[in-house]
């Protein structure tokens, strides 16, 4: 089956084409390469451009009228920028998105899985796992972007009596355990980012951002996702999406992550056992808009998906370690 993947040259998306590749799939790789790395992309057809480029979307479609399913991963994602850049956010987020699944229904793809973000939960937290039924709280223009896109798919997948999968996304840790591809930003202000990056340098100081919340050990918590069960989480919404014998309904809300919380001090625990670095930690302010955090209940990712993560935020940890020295022994070779 040929898929379309927007943004399949990204952290995500190209983990995710790998997944399809590896399980007898064709993707067709659309990606503006604006962040995305074409090397990502090289075993695959790519299309360079814009999501909302109508006429590279019709020459796409022209040269591959078989494409049933389109999974978009493309979207601006920095919470931060999106603060400072809101409008930027609902253009790309938003409006292109819709001129995409325009364009993709017009051409007879009636199957579609969406990258949503845990980020719509953002006001929510609790000692429990959120249900998709939590309540939404999103707190920044890239999370209402998401959330909104979510509600636009839902009326035009009814419009066109398509089906959609919306997958909310938790925290994507780790590479591709085959290491074509992982994380990639220059400077990463994401926590395993951070510390990655100290690895490079063997040591230094990790701050974490406040221990004052009302968790376990104050520090904040989050669900790290292993971006590998992450992807199996899009194959299995692909079989999901594209049984004929499901219920109908016409947007499926579904979280992915790995159904357990974990603290700052704890990830940064678990991250000194793995290397045995000498990273010194220090108790710094609160990072403005940080919340105390939740996790997901997976329940009906495992009802409906079939599916369970099944990799450890360990393993997340060295395959972004292996990764990370992978590509630095690509830039500077020795
Ligand atoms: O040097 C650091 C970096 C992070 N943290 C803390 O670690 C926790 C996790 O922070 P991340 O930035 O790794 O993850 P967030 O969940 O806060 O945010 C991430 O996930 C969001 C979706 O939920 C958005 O995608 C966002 O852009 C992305 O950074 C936070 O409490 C943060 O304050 C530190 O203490 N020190």
């Amino acid at each position: 089956m040929k898929i379309l993947v927007t943004g399949g040259a990204g952290y995500i998306g190209s983990t995710v084409v790998s997944a399809l590749a590896d399980a007898g799939y064709s993707p067709i790789i659309l990606d503006s390469l604006v962040e995305g790395q074409a090397s990502f992309a090289s075993q695959h057809p790519l299309y360079v451009g814009d999501i909302a480029d109508t006429d590279l979307l019709k020459k796409l479609f022209s040269e591959h009228p078989d494409i049933q399913l389109l999974m978009h991963f493309a979207a601006r994602i920095d919470v931060e920028e999106s603060m400072r850049l809101p409008s930027l956010y609902y253009t790309e987020n938003l409006f292109k998105a819709a001129t995409l699944m325009h364009c993709a229904l017009e051409h007879g793809v009636k199957h579609i899985i969406f990258s949503s973000t845990a980020a719509v939960y953002e006001g929510s937290t609790g000692a429990t796992g959120l249900t998709e039924e939590a309540a939404v709280q999103p707190l920044s223009p890239y999370a209402r972007s998401k959330l909104m896109f979510e509600t636009v798919l839902q009326d035009i997948c009814i419009e066109s009596d398509a089906s959609a999968v919306a997958l909310r996304y938790f925290n994507p840790i780790g590479a591709d355990p085959a290491m074509r591809s992982g994380p990639y930003k220059a400077d990463p202000s994401h926590i395993l980012g951070k510390l990655t990056a100290l690895a490079a340098v063997h040591g230094g100081e990790f701050v974490i951002n406040g221990d004052d919340y009302p968790t376990r050990d104050g520090t904040p918590i989050r669900d790290y996702i292993h971006v590998w069960d992450l992807a199996q989480a899009h194959l299995a919404a692909l079989k999901y999406v594209v049984e004929p014998e499901r219920p109908r309904e016409h947007l499926s809300i579904i979280n992915v992550g790995s159904g357990s919380g974990v603290t700052v001090r704890e990830c940064v625990n678990a991250f000194l056992e793995v290397t045995g670095l000498p990273i010194q930690v220090r108790i710094g302010g609160r990072r403005a808009g940080d919340t105390a955090g939740a996790f997901a209940d997976t329940t009906r990712a495992q009802k409906l998906l079939k599916w369970s993560p099944e990799l450890t935020l360990k393993q997340g940890i060295q395959d972004a370690l292996t990764w990370q020295s992978l590509r630095r022994q690509q830039v500077e070779p020795t």
